[in-house]
């Protein structure tokens, strides 16, 4: 097996537990789960759903870019919601950061995230 690089950055929020905020191995980056902390304060952001979408995206997008890729090679999205209703508000903020040739991806509803988020998104990217 080759050896993973690790992807870590300021741009995103730093880990909450025992792991790393992403890791490169044979040509692809596995993201950690990005839950809709703001990287300079480590603080949830203010807002609802869509805020938080927003947020947990642009951690996504900047730990995508660190590892030296960017959305438009993101194959695979993983997406927590807390609660399933937020779905369609949801997917109005994912749509705004995935435009054409959005990757696969699995959501599920009704689970209790870190820090009460409403939502986390991990990411499988080309790089
Ligand atoms: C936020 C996160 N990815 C974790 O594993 O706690």
């Amino acid at each position: 097996m080759s050896k993973a690089k690790i992807i870590s950055t300021p741009k995103a929020p730093a880990a909450i537990g025992p792991y790393v905020q992403g890791k490169v191995i044979n040509g692809f980056l596995f993201a950690s789960g990005q839950i809709p902390l703001v990287p300079e304060t480590g603080a949830m952001v203010a807002g609802g759903i869509k805020e938080q979408a927003r947020q947990a995206l642009n951690n996504v997008k900047a730990l995508v870019e660190e590892a030296g890729s960017d959305l438009s090679k993101v194959v695979k999205t993983t997406c927590f919601l807390k609660d399933i209703a937020d779905f369609a508000a949801f997917n109005e903020v994912y749509a705004e950061f995935f435009k054409e040739n959005a990757p696969a991806r699995s959501c599920v509803g009704g689970i209790d995230l870190p820090k009460n988020a409403l939502c986390e998104i991990e990411v499988i990217a080309e790089v």
